[in-house]
């Protein structure tokens, strides 16, 4: 299962036997909540993606003519508005397939940062476009003023009276977006099953019906991840997700709590929805795992012994394959996952899932719940409401620069990036490369993620995981607002509340967090943030 490294490879084996011996496969299939907790709260009530191809397959038929409908009329694009759970699948699919000819473009947006919003909107015709608002709870502020936005634009565009057919709400059923989405004439609302949590839902409606919108193959994909599906209800030791799950924990408990995902570029987006589902499952009460996701692949040396790497491996990806031999020989643990490519993307998808369930019962963590995100969500409001009140957020506080933060690194520790900025190229170049200085400085893990995407994600493990961190908290000032319909505030305060409301919870948890205004040029901050190291 792992080379290497003979412990790591000897503790997963003797976790797997444990698993085996304790029927685990077979609790699981069974719905034993006692796998995790004695109470089944948020447990038998979160356990429907295991089912959740089973689900899709008789609505396939309606899906087909569903999409059919759409582009019988002609419609160019289709954007997902949506957070974490609800976009970071079908973000994987629309990277790892591309665009499809004869299909709309799909395009994704998580980001209240005013010039990421702005690309998105003078990308498209919001005449020609199907927007999909998609929220598992439907009350989500990101996703509701994203919709409120663009709905503004479809109503100019067209008329109030028509622009609902422009709309599409994936969510559950009696959440406030079903019924804004009937109440505003929405072409359709897409109910998912209650027991399928967010970051578990990409093979249920969040993830299918984007995916089929721009012509992937759904029939396919929920192929894929059925025969995954059928490995792991095998109660032995060949169940894959069993031992995917049996290594993730044991390794962790061994002190190799930074699981890094190796992906080829043609998958590589998979690390966004892994990272998600392993930072907000599995780490929390101040313990857990960290994941490490589209990091620089560097020499052997960069890497500390707190790292467990997860290849998976395509066909033809030699150079990275070489690499990943390296680190091998050099006795860092390697798990090598053989993909083919976006064939394999729903077995993956399952495989995770499980797995990730698997590990939280070795971990003795609750892998469905996520207690640490609502904090920030708390400061972000309380922080909007002292801007109505005053007219004005409190000032970002400036503090420290990154060779301070760099200054108290301890080995074990794992160097966070939290940016506040629209995704471009050249500032990932630049993320990517700072990243690389840190590993061949320090010899720690890094991650990287914008705001407020990361809130949904790594934000679980920023503040419930163990207390390794080092975050670096970009920001870039005050920008153009862009207003937000039916709102007092605009998207640049509501990203500012979101960046301060998050830093302050960071600070109050004692956490070593520094925060660095990049300035009016992302770019050039970055620049200058590189020279100091
Ligand atoms: O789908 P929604 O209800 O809008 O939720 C979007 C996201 O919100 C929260 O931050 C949760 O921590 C995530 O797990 C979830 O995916």
């Amino acid at each position: 299962m792992v080379s290497g490294d003979p412990a790591t490879s000897e503790a997963a084996r003797r976790f797997l036997n444990g698993l085996v011996e304790r029927r685990v496969p077979q609790r699981i299939r069974e719905r034993d909540h006692t796998v995790w907790r004695p109470d089944p709260r948020e447990i038998v009530d979160r356990l429907g993606w295991l089912d959740a191809g089973e689900f899709l397959r008789p609505n396939l038929g309606d899906l087909d003519a569903f999409v059919g409908q759409v582009r019988s009329e002609g419609y160019q694009d289709v954007v997902l508005l949506g957070m974490g759970g609800s976009c970071l699948g079908p973000e994987v699919l629309r990277r790892s397939y591309g665009p499809v000819d004869g299909y709309p473009r799909l395009t994704m947006l998580d980001s209240t940062v005013p010039g990421q919003i702005s690309a998105v909107a003078n990308s498209i015709d919001p005449a020609r476009t199907i927007f999909i608002v998609s929220s598992k709870s439907g009350g989500t502020i990101e996703t509701l003023s994203f919709y409120r936005y663009f709905r503004g634009l479809a109503d100019e565009a067209l008329s109030r009276e028509s622009a609902g057919a422009n709309f599409v709400a994936i969510t559950d059923e009696g959440t406030p977006l079903q019924r804004l989405g009937s109440e505003e004439g929405f072409r359709r609302v897409f109910l998912n099953p209650a027991d399928i949590g967010g970051r578990y839902s990409v093979l249920s409606w969040f993830g299918m019906v984007p995916a089929a919108l721009a012509g992937i193959d759904v029939r396919h994909l929920l192929g894929s991840a059925a025969s995954m599906r059928d490995q792991c209800l095998d109660g032995s030791e060949e169940n894959p997700g069993l031992q995917l799950g049996a290594l993730l924990g044991s390794a962790a408990l061994a002190g190799r709590d930074k699981v890094t995902l190796i992906a080829p570029p043609s998958i590589e987006g998979f690390g966004l929805w892994v990272e998600q589902m392993i930072a907000e499952s599995l780490s929390k009460e101040g313990r857990g795992i960290v994941p490490v996701a589209d990091e620089p692949l560097l020499a052997p040396d960069c890497y500390g012994d707190d790292r467990l790497f997860v290849f998976l491996e395509t066909p033809g990806c030699d150079e990275i394959s070489a690499a990943v031999d390296r680190l091998q020989q050099e006795g860092h643990p390697v798990a090598r996952i053989p993909a083919r490519d976006c064939a394999d993307l729903g077995a993956e998808f399952f495989r995770w899932e499980y797995a990730t369930a698997v590990a939280g019962s070795i971990l003795d963590v609750h892998p469905f719940d996520q207690p640490d995100v609502q904090g920030a969500k708390d400061n972000t409001d309380r922080l909007l409401e002292a801007h109505l009140r005053a007219g004005a957020l409190p000032e970002q506080e400036i503090s420290g620069s990154v060779t301070s933060l760099l200054r108290q690194v301890n080995r074990g520790d794992y160097f966070a990036i939290i940016s506040y900025m629209p995704v471009d190229a050249e500032c990932d170049q630049l993320l990517q490369e700072l990243r690389s200085r840190v590993m061949q400085q320090c010899h720690i893990a890094t991650t990287a993620g914008y705001g407020p995407r990361y809130l949904h994600s790594t934000g679980q493990l920023h503040k419930g995981g163990p207390a390794t961190g080092l975050y670096l908290h970009l920001t870039q000032g005050s920008r153009r607002d862009l207003p937000i319909p039916g709102e007092r505030y605009g998207f640049d305060v509501l990203a500012a509340a979101q960046a301060i409301g998050d830093f302050e919870a960071l600070t109050k948890l004692g956490r070593r967090v520094v925060s660095v205004d990049l300035g009016d040029n992302a770019a050039d901050g970055l620049r200058r943030l590189l020279n100091e190291l």
